[in-house]
C-alpha cells in the first residue's frame, strides 16, 4: 500500500513564525486550525512529517532540549485530538556551514522519505518561504505554497513552475481528505 506521507515545514506553517526566530516552548504557537488540520489528516490515514530549518540553534538563540520541547508540545497538542505527527527533522546549522540539510537543499527531504522507504516524487511539501519549493523541487517533490507565516511575502517571488497555493494549512487538510 502507497503511504499517504505529507511532509511540512514548520515556522509559519504549523506555527507563527517570526523575524526574531522562535527562541522558547512560549513562543511556539500553533497557526489557526493547524493543529486540528494535522490530526484529521492523521485520522484520515496521512503520515505528516515535519522538516524544518533551525538556525537558531547555531545562532545561540535556543538550545537543543528548547527544540525539543517544542516538537513535545506540537506531538502532545496533535495527540490531543487524537492525531500523532511522523517524524520531525531539522537543520541546526548557520546559513554559512555548507551542511547538506539546510533548505532549500533537499537533505531533510531525502531523510524523511528513506526513513519511510518511499520515493519522494509527487510528495506535497508545503512551505511558507522560497528556500521550502525549491529544496521540494529540486527532489521532484510538489512544492505546495501557504499564505501563512512569510507565505504572502514568498508569493510576490518566481515560484517554482508548477507551485500550488493554499491560503493555510486547514485548506490543504481539506483538500487532501476530501478530494
Ligand atoms: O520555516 P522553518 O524552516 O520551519 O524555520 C524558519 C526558522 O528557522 C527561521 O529561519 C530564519 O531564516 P535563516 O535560517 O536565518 O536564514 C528566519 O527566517 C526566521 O524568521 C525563522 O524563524
Ligand atoms: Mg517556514
Ligand atoms: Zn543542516
Amino acid at each position: 500500500m502507497l503511504l499517504k506521507l505529507l511532509i511540512l515545514d514548520r515556522d509559519g506553517v504549523i506555527n507563527y513564525d517570526s523575524d526574531a526566530y522562535i527562541k522558547s516552548v512560549e513562543e511556539w504557537i500553533p497557526l489557526p486550525g493547524s493543529i486540528a488540520a494535522i490530526a484529521q489528516l492523521s485520522k484520515a490515514g496521512w503520515t505528516v512529517a515535519v522538516a524544518t530549518n533551525q538556525s537558531g540553534i547555531a545562532r545561540g538563540y535556543y538550545d537543543l532540549a528548547t527544540l525539543d520541547a517544542m516538537h513535545a508540545r506540537l506531538r502532545e497538542l496533535v495527540a490531543e485530538q487524537g492525531g500523532e505527527v511522523g517524524l520531525i527533522v531539522y537543520c541546526p546549522h548557520g546559513p554559512d556551514e555548507g551542511c547538506d540539510c539546510r533548505k532549500p537543499k533537499p537533505g531533510m527531504l531525502k531523510t524523511i522519505a528513506g526513513h519511510y522507504d518511499v520515493s519522494l516524487t509527487d510528495v506535497w511539501f508545503v512551505g511558507d518561504s522560497l528556500g521550502d519549493l525549491e529544496a521540494a523541487k529540486a527532489v521532484d517533490s510538489q512544492p505546495v505554497l501557504v499564505k501563512t507565516g512569510k507565505g504572502e511575502k514568498t508569493l510576490g517571488k518566481t515560484l517554482p513552475v508548477g507551485t500550488l497555493i493554499f491560503d493555510d494549512l486547514a485548506a490543504i487538510a481539506a483538500e487532501l481528505i476530501h478530494n
